[in-house]
């Protein structure tokens, strides 16, 4: 008998186990990695078939197997590819595999699951009943039969609030009873079509002489390719739809329809440059050419400075990949940077490309799938979802910008998509290309140790100069007098700029403000006299003032009204927002055109796209932003650049907060005079001594690195050692406390008297309690991460809901 294991798309970590189902003569098609319904748990769910076998009939006396029910799709979902690489990250995460698994499709679940209520008439006369609001929903389901929830709230729009409370108490006195209904997700688009389906003969066209409408469709169709022309175009051509129906009628046309695929960035069209690779750019290409081919795994590290062209070498070997018949992925940070990518390569490659990442419709990326799946398109770019397209043989994977903090995803499944990349190119024998100007400390050890190749650029192209970075010490302003958040100097080279009529970036790091508490007119931030780390800011509960508080050593203080330093009244800066920023320009450079980009801003799909378009049409002079702005962009007439507190990230109680730093001073100040002309750039800070900002103001990576790097070791933190981060959550305090702590005692019981395997706290999360649930958070600290990871399985840990896993955390609160 063929039996199929199945996983079930339930996240729940105590049934995630693969579950054996028959497979029933009419499904003898099913292998491995299709979708099926399973009946589980008295529900119909979606599973993933992870093995088919055919068993003996002895081998399962006695063993009653349910039948798969029927199969989602009309072909094979998962690859062989993906199947491995979802077991190795649940495996390396920790996570379930239906966790790992959802994320090679688009949505989670192919499955639409809908929950209706139908009334069960023999409890007419229940007590609940009695009380008119249970009443009505009770009646109004009796009357009407089975309904979603939605559509009660539409129809008694008196009980909205109280309705889920309602119906579950009803559901749970059985009163009701809760139905589910499986549809598999069909948002397909479809197109129609009139086909011609005689031959337009002399008789034919004699016998419509006086139909002139029906002869000209007759006419047109009878011209067009094969006959057929699109309903759509047919408007345009003035013929009426009553005209088709027509001709449908008499048996001359048909209408037929026809799945279409949509294509998200169709309208971006490039022209193609005639580019001469420079020999720097050349040498890279000719580097790693061999590999391609060699269809083994090898991983490189492009570290380019701004400006050096990493985009085309990133085309030339995605061009090489392609005439290998192979798969190319390129990932980008963020969505605002996908438009600018995706321009770049439609020049070379205007009809291989497809776009993935969160901000298309389902739709949409179900489509773009299909075009890969049937060959339509082989260059998938997107954000770090992009990863998890079906695709039969990926040669090339490309991670611009690799060091970029949003690869991580903050929720569960916590993955880095440098992890998933590279695990990827290991399974199809491709190339893994990492490209930056400023590398994450932990990959150029990588490529320092030899475990990637180190490629270097080390000019801009057209050799401009990189940018002229000058520094304005924030005390000294306010010392001054100026209490506006922009300085003097960056007033005057707005100005200067705006006359040459040259266009500015200015950016507003946001990153920390909301946590830690200055003095702006010495740059004392408040720390923790036991350890040192500056205390993190947390808001007063029920009208009580907010406190600061340790993370490391648990203790808080009350937040001061005068420097503990100098004295000054001005502490409690948390910084300002970009409108404030915005308001401000206005006053002090009134002639000044500004465009904004931040969260508010951007929350529509293609809203970076537009603002980056008009910003480049120059129909402003200033590009105001977030980080967002920072990275990447390549924008001509762009000579200056604005940083507004550079610096404030220094003072997050996390160790990367000196690399975040001169990362971003460095790829900003990259932004301006790419061109033209060499940029000029205005660095605001209050740290003018740090090494991070005396680095970055020279975009000296290899003095940073060198500096950074011997804290690093002395810390026992990344590259030296991996990080695990638990949180552990409770309603009752001591027992999320005491969970930590045990776990604590039993790691140090585990790995005894070795200094290369600690575990820190436990220590109160920076949010201590969210909706009433304390936080306690574990750090672990281990030169050989395999060795902790099978410690926390056998601890149990990967089955435990109340406990959330960070391996490789991205940040410390
Ligand atoms: N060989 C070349 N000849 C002429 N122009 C080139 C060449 N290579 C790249 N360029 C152009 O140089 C500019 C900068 O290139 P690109 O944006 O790829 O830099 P980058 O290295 O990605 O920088 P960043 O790290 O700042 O994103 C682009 O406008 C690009 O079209
Ligand atoms: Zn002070
Ligand atoms: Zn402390």
């Amino acid at each position: 008998m063929l039996t199929a294991s199945v996983f079930v798309n339930i996240p729940v970590k105590s049934i995630a186990k693969a579950y054996t189902y028959s497979v029933p003569a009419e499904l003898s098609f099913l292998e491995a990695g299709w979708r099926v319904f399973v009946p589980f748990g008295g529900r119909k769910v979606e599973g993933f078939i992870l093995a088919v076998a055919d068993k003996a009939e002895t081998e399962l006396a006695g063993i009653k197997l349910k039948p798969i029910e029927a199969a989602i799709d009309e072909e094979c979902w998962f690859t062989p590819a993906m199947i491995k690489a979802a077991k190795w990250l649940a495996d390396f995460y920790l996570c379930s595999l239906a966790e790992m698994m959802r994320l090679f499709m688009p949505g989670k679940s192919g499955l639409k699951i809908s929950v209706q209520y139908e009334a069960v008439e023999e409890e007419g006369g229940h007590i609940l009943l009695q009380m008119p609001m249970y009443r009505v929903v009770y009646q109004y389901l009796a009357d009407q039969g089975p309904q979603g929830r939605n559509a009660i709230a539409r129809a008694l729009p008196e009980v909205k609030e109280e309705l889920p409370s309602i119906l579950e108490k009803l559901v749970q006195y059985k009163v009701l009873r809760k139905e589910y209904a499986a549809q598999k997700r069909d948002n397909a688009r479809y197109e129609k079509l009139v086909v011609l389906t005689c031959q337009l003969t002399g008789q034919i066209r004699e016998g419509y002489k006086r139909k002139k409408a029906q002869l000209h469709l007759l006419e047109l169709l009878a011209a067009a390719p094969e006959q057929t022309l699109a309903m759509a175009d047919l408007k345009a051509a003035k013929v009426s739809s009553a005209t088709v129906r027509n001709l449908a009628e008499a048996g001359l046309a048909e209408i037929r329809q026809r799945r279409v695929l949509r294509d998200s960035y169709g309208d971006v069209q490039a022209d193609r440059q005639r580019v001469e690779l420079t020999e720097e750019q050349a040498a890279a290409v000719r580097a790693m050419e061999p590999a391609l081919s060699a269809h083994a795994y090898q991983g490189f590290l492009l570290k380019g400075v701004t400006g050096s062209g990493k985009t085309q070498v990133y085309i030339e070997m995605a061009e090489r990949a392609r005439r290998l018949g192979r798969q190319v992925i390129v990932l980008v940070p963020e969505i605002a940077l996908t438009g600018q990518v995706v321009t770049a390569f439609k020049a070379y490659f205007p009809d291989d490309i497809v776009v993935m990442h969160s901000r298309l419709s389902l739709a949409e990326r179900n489509d773009a799938i299909l075009r890969v799946r049937r060959g339509g398109a082989g260059i998938i770019i997107g954000a770090r979802s992009a990863l998890f397209t079906p695709a039969e043989d990926v040669g090339l994977i490309i991670m611009d910008e690799e060091q970029d903090m949003s690869y991580k995803q903050d929720e569960s499944p916590r993955y880095h998509a440098r992890v998933v990349a590279e695990e990827l190119a290991h399974i199809h024998g491709g190339l893994l290309l990492l490209g930056s100007a400023t590398p994450s400390l932990e990959s150029y050890h990588r490529a320092r140790q030899g475990e990637l190749t180190l490629l270097t650029l080390t000019k801009r192209i057209g050799n401009l100069p990189l940018p002229l970075v000058k520094c304005v010490d924030m005390r000294q302003e306010l010392r001054l007098g100026n209490r506006h958040i922009m300085s003097r100097p960056l007033q005057q080279l707005i100005e200067q700029t705006i006359a040459k009529r040259q266009q500015l970036i200015i950016m507003l790091n946001r990153r920390g403000f909301s946590t830690f508490v200055m003095c702006r007119s010495c740059g004392e931030v408040i720390k923790c006299k036991l350890c040192g780390l500056p205390l993190v800011y947390h808001q007063g509960v029920g009208g009580r003032p907010g406190r600061l508080a340790c993370h490391h050593c648990d203790v808080t203080e009350p937040i001061p009204d005068t420097c503990p330093k100098c004295g000054s009244r001005y502490i409690k800066y948390f910084g300002s927002g970009t409108e404030k920023l915005e308001q401000e320009l206005h006053q002090v450079v009134p002639s000044a055109r500004v465009i904004r980009m931040d969260r508010d801003t951007t929350n529509t799909k293609f809203a970076h796209q537009e603002i980056l378009a008009r910003f480049r049409r120059q129909e402003y002079d200033i590009l105001l932003g977030t980080q967002m702005v920072a990275k990447g962009h390549d924008i001509p007439n762009v000579t200056a650049v604005g940083i507004i507190s550079a610096d404030s990230s220094l003072n997050l109680p996390d160790f990367r907060a000196a690399e975040r730093c001169f990362m971003l001073i460095t790829q900003t100040a990259g932004r301006a005079g790419r061109h033209t002309e060499q940029g000029r750039v205005i660095i605001q800070t209050y740290n003018p001594e740090h090494y991070a900002v005396t680095c970055g103001i020279v975009q000296d990576y290899e003095g940073f690195y060198a500096q950074e790097l011997k804290l690093r070791q002395q810390l026992f933190y990344p590259p030296y050692s991996r990080l695990v981060k638990l949180l552990y959550q409770n309603e009752d305090e001591q027992a999320a406390r005491s969970g930590a702590a045990q776990l604590i005692a039993a790691f140090q019981q585990q790995f005894r008297g070795d200094k290369r395997q600690q575990a820190i706290g436990p220590s109160p999360a920076v949010i201590a309690r969210l909706r009433g649930i304390y936080r306690f958070v574990v750090l672990i600290k281990t030169a050989d991460l395999p060795a902790v990871q099978a410690f926390l399985r056998a601890q149990g840990l990967h089955l435990r809901t109340d406990v959330a896993i960070d391996i490789d955390p991205i940040t410390m609160l």
